[in-house]
């Protein structure tokens, strides 16, 4: 039996995925702005969010939730972490029992510190969760180049039936059990991508960018163990592929607000002139609270922590970084 696929969130990552599920199974896309909606339908487009690129004709879009959601098989929840617990909120009465929900979104509410499974988990008590993440520029996977990512549930078989949802012959999907640590993975990921971008921005060259993602990865990766995660998941696409994706790519935002950081420009500035979500500046009000809770040091979150919410300049960032001890590049756990 042909799965259907309600999707709610029209962004870039949103309507890539709703594309790409479009390919295999009957899929419907909800955005909150009709022009949105009316372009999908008739030109097979969304340019604000993934110009000069073709989406799948058969995609529909519609503005209802209802009309989303009422005999999807399978919810994908593709509109930012802040934004998620609302729009859930409103599908809820819409949704038919067990059916599962799966989160693309890499971020944490800042009002509750929760991942998004979480929320799923909260608000819809009986539905299997799970999250579909990694390495995933949208723009590339649109363009045909090909990726790899992770669905990641408790339950083995349901995800097994929802890889085929997803997976097209470019877009390779694995299957995890792990759902804290790919989620967290992608979540953690974008604070170490602005850093990143920052270090790019200011010149600061090659090996400062490795150290970042080599150490990003070892901090990301102690957070991340002591909140439930497995080390291993950390070594996989939900981590080291997706640390390495997003802090090298300039199509990545987070890194982009890094650079345009590196450059001197201002926060405010940088996300005025954005059209588009960097999860990472959010995000990092979360991590800092809670590498506080578990007792873990997060030296680069620090540091961009203090770049983006206490007026530390990048130069500062960087020194600060410096002063910390160099101890023996331990496992990270
Ligand atoms: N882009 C990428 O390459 C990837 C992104 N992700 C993650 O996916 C999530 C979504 O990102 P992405 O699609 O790129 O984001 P974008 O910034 O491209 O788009 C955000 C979308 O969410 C919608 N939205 C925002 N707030 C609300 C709300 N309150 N109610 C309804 N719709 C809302 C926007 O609608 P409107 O246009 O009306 O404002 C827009 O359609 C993020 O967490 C991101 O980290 C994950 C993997 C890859
Ligand atoms: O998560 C992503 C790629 O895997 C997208 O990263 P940005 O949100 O920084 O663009």
């Amino acid at each position: 039996m042909k799965l259907q696929v309600g999707l709610l969130g029209g962004g870039s990552w949103g309507t890539t995925v709703a594309s790409l599920t479009a390919k295999n199974s009957k899929t419907i896309l909800w955005a909150r702005n009709q022009e949105t909606v009316d372009e999908i339908n008739n030109s097979h487009t969304n340019e604000k969010y993934l110009p000069d690129a073709k989406l799948t004709h058969s995609l529909q879009a519609s503005t209802s939730i209802r009309e989303t959601v009422e005999e999807a098989d399978v919810i994908v929840m593709g509109v930012p972490a802040q934004s998620f617990r609302e729009v859930l909120k409103e599908a809820k009465p819409h949704i038919r029992p067990w059916v599962p929900i799966i989160n693309l979104a890499k971020g944490l509410e800042i009002s509750t510190k929760k991942r998004m499974t979480e929320i799923i988990e909260e608000i819809m008590p009986g539905h299997p969760a799970g999250v579909l993440t990694g390495p995933n520029l949208a723009k590339e996977i649109h363009f045909g180049n090909a990726a790899a990512a992770v669905i990641a549930m408790v339950d083995k078989t349901i995800a097994s039936k929802l890889q085929d949802v997803f997976s097209s012959g470019l877009f390779r999907v694995y299957t995890n059990t792990d759902v804290i640590g790919c989620e967290l993975g992608g979540a953690l990921k974008n604070i170490i991508a602005i850093a990143s971008g920052m270090g790019d921005g200011a010149d600061a060259g090659d090996n400062t960018r490795a150290a970042i993602i080599t150490r990003g990865l070892a901090e990301l990766t102690r957070l991340g163990i002591a909140m439930g995660g497995k080390k291993q998941t950390f070594y996989g696409l939900a981590g080291m592929g997706d640390l390495v994706a997003t802090c090298s790519s300039s199509q990545s935002r987070n890194h982009h607000v890094g650079f345009e950081l590196g450059k001197g420009k201002n926060l405010e500035q940088i996300i005025n002139e954005m059209n588009e979500v960097a999860e990472g500046v959010k995000t990092a009000k979360v991590v800092m609270e809670l590498a506080k809770k578990y007792k873990v040091d997060m030296p680069i979150s620090e540091q961009i922590y203090k770049v983006l919410y206490e007026g530390s300049t990048v130069n500062e960032a960087f020194k600060g970084l410096l002063r910390y001890e160099v101890g023996s590049e331990k496992e990270p756990g």
